[in-house]
């Protein structure tokens, strides 16, 4: 359950098709791997996460290469009587490219 895996915290950004927070993990065990303490959950409604679905297959495509975001794996979870589809990725702590130009 979700609950148990991460605690959201602050608001990262807001991208066309979710929103993104960093969550501390307790360094959780999900799916057999030990998530980092902290991590970026990019979130929206299930009824509305095709887009998502579309974007985890294409990160799945680049899962080897270090210059692209580190994908842990989705879930859903039962927030606000609300189901979430949640990605949940690598935390980019140094910011966007657009912050630094
Ligand atoms: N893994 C991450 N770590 C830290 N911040 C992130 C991460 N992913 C997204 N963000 C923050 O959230 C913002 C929105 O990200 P997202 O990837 O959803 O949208 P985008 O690619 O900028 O826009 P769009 O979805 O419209 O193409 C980013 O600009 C960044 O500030």
């Amino acid at each position: 359950m979700a609950e148990l895996l991460w605690k959201i915290g602050t608001t990262l950004g807001q991208g066309s098709f979710g929103v993104i927070s960093l969550a501390s993990t307790s360094n959780a065990l999900f799916r057999g791997v030990t998530l980092p303490s902290l991590i970026a959950l990019k979130s929206c409604n299930l009824s509305d996460s095709q887009s998502l679905k579309e974007e985890v297959e294409i990160i799945r495509m680049f899962k080897h290469s270090p210059y692209i975001i580190h994908y842990f794996g989705a879930n859903v979870s039962f927030e606000d009587n609300v189901n979430l589809y949640n990605l949940l990725l690598e935390y980019a702590s140094g910011g966007s490219l657009a912050d630094r130009l």
